[in-house]
């Protein structure tokens, strides 16, 4: 369970959240909402502990979120941002280094999962010996969610993930969420069928 509890947040003098409030159950899809600049980013970066509120307090499974308990509940988080956050590198090579870092210890790479997984999302085996300086925007974000899809972790902080796609694959991805037993907060501004079933936060 996730709680958002009294959030004010103001950068200078200029106020992006007031007494912000938001319980997401165990298994619950969250869709923040929102015109431009209203804080939706600004919201999952305070869930990461990359931001910090001026005021009030966020619990992930009754953990509270600060400096000494931040690892631990990062740890259960599968964090896409805006823009895909991948040094160039071969994308087979990223992949390892990835599963590899200390906090991905748990998860040992299933290459059968791998190849159906970018398969599901009409991303050919032959991208794996690509570098990620050759790949377009929505392979990119595609490769992303496949890599945040093994990672496996039990809540998924997606931001505006699906920009780059065209609006078959945009619903494809979307349903796939909606059907996962994860606990999805996500920003998004399409327009999908899917969408629809989420739970919408405005902002
Ligand atoms: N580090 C920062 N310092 C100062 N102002 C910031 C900072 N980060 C965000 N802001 C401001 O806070 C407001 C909210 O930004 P945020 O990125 O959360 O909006 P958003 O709702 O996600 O917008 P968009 O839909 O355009 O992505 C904006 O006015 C932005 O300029």
């Amino acid at each position: 369970m996730i709680i958002f509890k009294n959030i004010d947040l103001k950068f200078n003098d200029k106020t992006v959240l007031k007494n912000f409030n938001l319980t997401i159950e165990e298994g619950e899809k969250v869709l923040i909402a929102g015109v431009s600049g209203k804080g939706k980013t600004t919201l999952l970066k305070i869930l990461l502990g990359f931001t910090l509120p001026s005021s009030g307090s966020v619990f992930v499974d009754d953990l509270e979120i600060n400096e000494k308990n931040i690892d631990k509940i990062r740890s259960k988080i599968g964090y896409m941002p805006q823009s895909t956050p991948f040094f160039n590198m071969n994308v087979e090579k990223l992949i390892h280094t990835i599963l590899n870092y200390k906090q991905n210890s748990n998860i040992t790479l299933d290459t059968n999962k791998l190849i159906n997984t970018l398969k599901e999302f009409n991303l050919d085996v032959g991208i794996l010996s690509k570098d990620i300086s050759q790949l377009s925007g929505g392979e990119k974000q595609r490769l992303a969610f496949v890599i945040t899809i093994l990672l496996d972790r039990k809540i998924w902080v997606l931001d505006e993930i699906t920009s780059s796609l065209d609006q078959d694959m945009k619903e494809k991805v979307t349903e796939y969420i909606l059907n996962s037993n994860k606990t999805i907060i996500l920003v998004s501004h399409d327009n999908t069928d899917a969408l629809n079933k989420f739970r919408r936060v405005i902002l």
